[in-house]
C-alpha cells in the first residue's frame, strides 16, 4: 500500500457571495491516498467536503493548489486530457436517480463510459451486464429505466457505471446518505467488497462517523475548509487530538 494514486498539495477553493466577503470552502488542503487504501472523510455539514470531491474530480477547478493524479498533474486538465483523466478516477453521488438521464436505460447510462474504450455494442453490453452482477443486480436491469428502479438499486447501477473504466480512483461523496440504513449498510458491503476485488482505492465522503468506522483505513477530520486531524478510525474516534472532533464523535457516537 505504498503507490500514491492521489495527492493534493494546498487545495484551496475561494467562493465570492455578492454582498458578503470572499471565503475558502476549501482551505490549503493537502493528503495523499494510497493505492488500494480507502480513506474517509467526515465533518459537520458544510465544512467543504462535497466541493473537496468536485475539486479531487475536476468538476470545479481550483483557486489554489494542486491536484496529482497517478502521477498526473491534473489541476488545468481540460478537454481531451480531462477526459483521460476520468479513466483513472470516478465518483458516486448522493442521488443516484438524478445521476442518470432518465430517457435512457441504466445500460445505455452504463455502456456510455464504455464507449470510448473500444469495445464492440455486444462486447459493451455483455460489460455492462457482468458490471450489474458484480453490483449484485440481475443483468437484465440493463433493459430498466432509473425510475424503474429502488434509489438503493440505482445506487449500486451508479458503482457499476463509476467501475466500467476501471478507475483507480472511486469517490464517494455521501453516497448512501439518501438510503435508508438497512440499504446503506448493504452498499457499504458491496464498496468493500468490490475493494477487495479490485484493489480500488476510495475516498468515502460522509457526515455519518459510524459508517465509516469500520469502512476505512484513515480518516480526515474537515473542519471550515482546513483538514484538523488525520488518523486511523480507532486513533480519530477512541483519542482525538481536536476538540472539535471529540464533539463530533460524542454527536455521532453518544
Ligand atoms: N458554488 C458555490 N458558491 C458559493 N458558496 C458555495 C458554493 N458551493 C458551496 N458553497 C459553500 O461552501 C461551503 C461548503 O459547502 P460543501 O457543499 O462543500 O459542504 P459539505 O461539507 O459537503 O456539506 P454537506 O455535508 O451538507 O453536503 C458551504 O458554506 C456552502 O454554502
Amino acid at each position: 500500500m505504498s503507490e500514491t494514486v492521489l495527492k493534493t498539495e494546498n487545495l484551496t477553493k475561494i467562493f465570492m457571495v455578492r454582498g458578503k466577503k470572499a471565503f475558502a470552502a476549501v482551505d490549503h488542503v493537502s493528503f495523499q491516498l494510497k493505492k488500494g487504501e480507502t480513506l474517509g472523510i467526515i465533518g459537520e455539514s458544510g465544512c467543504g467536503k462535497s466541493t473537496l470531491a468536485k475539486l479531487l474530480c475536476r468538476l470545479q477547478e481550483p483557486t489554489e493548489g494542486t491536484v496529482e493524479l497517478c502521477g498526473q498533474d491534473i489541476t488545468k486538465a481540460r478537454g481531451a486530457e480531462l477526459c483521460s483523466a476520468y479513466r483513472h478516477i470516478q465518483m458516486v453521488f448522493q442521488d443516484p436517480v438524478s445521476s442518470f438521464d432518465p430517457r435512457k436505460t441504466l445500460g445505455d447510462g452504463i455502456g456510455e463510459s464504455l464507449r470510448n474504450t473500444g469495445k464492440s455494442r455486444r462486447e459493451a453490453e455483455l460489460r455492462v451486464r457482468e458490471l450489474l452482477k458484480q453490483c449484485g443486480l440481475p443483468g437484465e436491469f440493463a433493459g430498466r429505466y432509473p425510475h424503474e428502479v429502488s434509489g438503493g438499486q440505482c445506487q449500486r447501477a451508479a458503482i457499476a457505471r463509476a467501475l466500467a473504466v476501471e478507475p483507480e480512483v472511486l469517490i464517494c461523496d455521501e453516497s448512501t446518505s439518501a438510503l435508508d440504513v438497512t440499504v446503506q449498510k448493504k452498499i457499504m458491503e458491496l464498496l468493500g467488497r468490490l475493494r477487495v476485488d479490485t484493489g480500488i482505492s476510495c475516498i468515502f465522503i460522509c457526515h455519518n462517523l459510524a459508517l465509516v468506522q469500520d469502512f476505512c483505513d484513515r480518516l480526515l477530520v474537515m473542519y471550515q475548509g482546513k483538514i484538523i486531524e488525520e488518523g486511523t478510525p480507532d486513533e480519530v474516534i477512541f483519542c482525538p487530538k481536536e476538540a472539535y472532533t471529540q464533539m463530533l464523535v460524542d454527536s455521532v457516537l453518544g
